[in-house]
């Protein structure tokens, strides 16, 4: 995936910015074919955006929901200084059109009363490490009976599947959007969770 998408950019064909857009509109897709009924009723997300650019695809889709009238709250584990510069811009986007509220995963977030959608968009194919500190927020995440989508993979999963990578705290999900192509990890992903592989013209 990384491969290819540094092959797009470097032959001029597309921006990171423009695949980071084309991704969150995506996630926005993906949802409202999954859950119409939610298409036409704009309610609460919650959503959790990371240091990375999976964070970046996260600013996006809190912008693209907030269009739609929803009412979004945006919490970030990470720091602008430490961002890459496609989350960054989205960071910035997002920034003047409503808060960035902090993340403590230790101490999740008010989750009553549940959001009506929680957006995971903390971690993507770049973990590198169990995010063992995590495991607070995803029991309240899982327990809080909110629809969690995951943007690319439910974060604390290991994109390449390698087996030690099973046992490690993952985030809840009843909806995966991938983009491109579905990565290793999607097939051994926890059973239940729907699976979306959307085009981001790669
Ligand atoms: N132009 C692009 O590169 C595009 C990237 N996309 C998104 O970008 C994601 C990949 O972004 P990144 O490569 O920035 O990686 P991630 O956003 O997945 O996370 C990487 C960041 O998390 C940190 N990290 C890794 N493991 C950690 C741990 N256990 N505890 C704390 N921090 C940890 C790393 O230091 C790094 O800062 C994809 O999953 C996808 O969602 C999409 O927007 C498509 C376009
Ligand atoms: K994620």
């Amino acid at each position: 995936m990384r491969a290819t998408e540094a092959a797009a950019i470097a032959a001029g064909r597309v921006t990171g910015l423009a695949l980071m857009e084309r991704a969150g509109a995506a996630t926005i897709t993906a949802i409202f074919e999954t859950w119409p009924a939610r298409a036409a009723a704009p309610g609460h997300a919650l959503v959790l955006c990371g240091p990375g650019n999976n964070g970046g695809d996260g600013f996006v889709v809190a912008r693209l929901l907030a269009a739609r009238g929803w009412q979004v709250t945006v919490r970030f584990f990470g720091r602008v200084e430490t961002q890459p510069p496609d989350a960054r811009v989205n960071h910035d986007r997002w920034a003047e059109l409503g808060p960035v509220l902090p993340l403590d995963p230790a101490a999740p977030p008010p989750l009553s009363p549940a959001p009506d959608l929680v957006i995971d968009a903390l971690f993507g194919i770049g973990l590198s490490r169990p995010l063992e500190i995590f495991a607070p927020l995803f029991a309240a995440l899982g327990a809080c009976g909110a629809p969690v989508v995951a943007v690319d993979l439910p974060s604390g999963r290991e994109a390449d599947a390698r087996p030690e990578a099973a046992a490690w705290p993952a985030c809840p999900a009843d909806l995966i959007v991938t983009f491109h192509r579905a990565k290793p990890a999607h097939a051994a992903l926890a059973p239940g969770a729907m699976l979306r592989v959307m085009d981001i013209g790669l």
